[in-house]
């Protein structure tokens, strides 16, 4: 059993199939039985329900595949690096920024997706891979080879770092920290503006602090605001399909005032080509208050109003109790850093210092 797409379209496995079945039942007393393909199927996964999750793997890395593929596929249809998120970080502006480089390309928007394929992490997997190769540029554009994409909610997935390394094993993984409390906060102001009933009817201090009696809408928003900021817990699990070479981890802080000298650094991490020079291509709208695209006649293309968004400083106790929430993750994270030889963000001392 192959969960490989048969690429190929061969019918080479069927009739070698076939004619051992003819073979067997003319030189036996075997009685063959079968059934037909979807109950076939289901026979299958209750023998073996083990193998019901696909994991899907690149079919260029076979190369009897290969050699029997279609000429219209190619793998040039996935991305060469993945921005992973997790939300709320600026990977949004990171976006913005990359998509500048003229050798860079992301994946295009689908008609079922919204921002983000999210092929990774949920049930959009299922759907195969020619789903997953459709949502990027066909034929690829020769100079702007550097496919890429990105989902946020990867970051945090149980399934993203195993699926990933396995169907792109080579790829360069991207993702930005921020201090968890404030991606925690971002991410509640998030969900009230998308008209979230529970973000809508409780505070945010509500939501971080409720235990586990509360209702499961509550419930389910303080796990999304809190469970992504366990930030060494997910990048281990990263870090146990891909090599520490492969990812580099941002300091969203750093992204925010100096995007330059951050898009700098990705160039030489992804070896991109041209280099491109960020430190004219960027400019501060004092308007937005963010780091906008310059473009010709001196306007500037800045994200939308969902990005960077206006809303009040997080309360104090709130701050204190996300402080200790977070402590031990932080510390983990802190030793995770260490061990990559990674300087620590600076949010991320300050957090040790009131951990002493
Ligand atoms: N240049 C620039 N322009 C706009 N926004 C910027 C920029 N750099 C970083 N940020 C911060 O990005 C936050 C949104 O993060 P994401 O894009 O990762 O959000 S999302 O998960 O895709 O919804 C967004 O969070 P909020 O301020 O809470 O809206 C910004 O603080």
């Amino acid at each position: 059993m192959t969960h490989l797409s048969n690429y190929g379209n061969d019918r080479l496995g069927p009739y070698t199939f076939v004619h051992l079945a003819d073979f067997v039942h003319s030189c036996t007393n075997l009685r063959l039985q079968t059934l037909p393909p979807v109950q076939l199927a289901r026979k299958y996964f209750e023998l073996f329900p083990e193998q019901r999750d696909p994991l899907w793997q690149n079919p260029c890395d076979d190369k009897r595949h290969k050699d029997i593929w279609s000429r219209e596929k190619t793998c040039g249809h996935l991305p060469r690096f993945l921005v992973i998120g997790p939300q709320k970080t600026g990977t949004t502006a990171l976006c913005l920024f990359l998509l500048m480089h003229p050798s860079v390309a992301s994946s295009l928007p689908g008609p079922q997706t919204l921002e983000e394929v999210q092929f990774f992490n949920g049930n959009n997997y299922h759907k195969g891979l020619d789903w997953y190769m459709g949502f990027f540029p066909t034929p690829p554009n020769a100079s702007a080879d550097f496919l890429f994409e990105k989902s946020s909610s990867y970051f945090h997935s149980e399934d993203a770092p195993k699926r990933a390394a396995s169907l792109v094993p080579k790829a360069k993984i991207i993702t930005i920290l921020i201090d968890p409390s404030d991606r925690a906060y971002s991410w509640y102001q998030h969900q009230r503006s998308h008209g979230d009933p529970a973000a809508l009817r409780f505070d945010f201090h509500a939501v971080v602090t409720t235990g586990p009696e509360a209702p499961p809408e509550l419930l389910a928003l303080q796990r999304t605001c809190l469970v992504p900021g366990w930030y060494a817990a997910h990048l281990e699990r990263w870090l146990a399909h891909f090599a520490a070479s492969q990812l580099l981890i941002i300091d969203g802080q750093q992204l925010r005032s100096y995007p330059a000298t951050v898009m700098d650094e990705i160039q030489k991490f992804l070896g991109v080509t041209p280099h491109y020079n960020y430190s004219q291509a960027l400019t501060f709208d004092p308007q937005k208050g963010f780091w906008c695209q310059l473009l010709e006649g001196g306007k500037t293309r800045c994200l939308g109003k969902s990005k960077g968004r206006k809303y009040p400083p997080m309360a104090s106790e709130s701050r204190a109790f996300l402080s200790s929430y977070y402590r031990d993750h932080n510390v983990e994270l802190a030793k995770l850093l260490h061990r990559l030889g990674q300087p620590l963000p600076a949010w991320l001392r300050q957090e040790l210092q009131k951990a002493r």
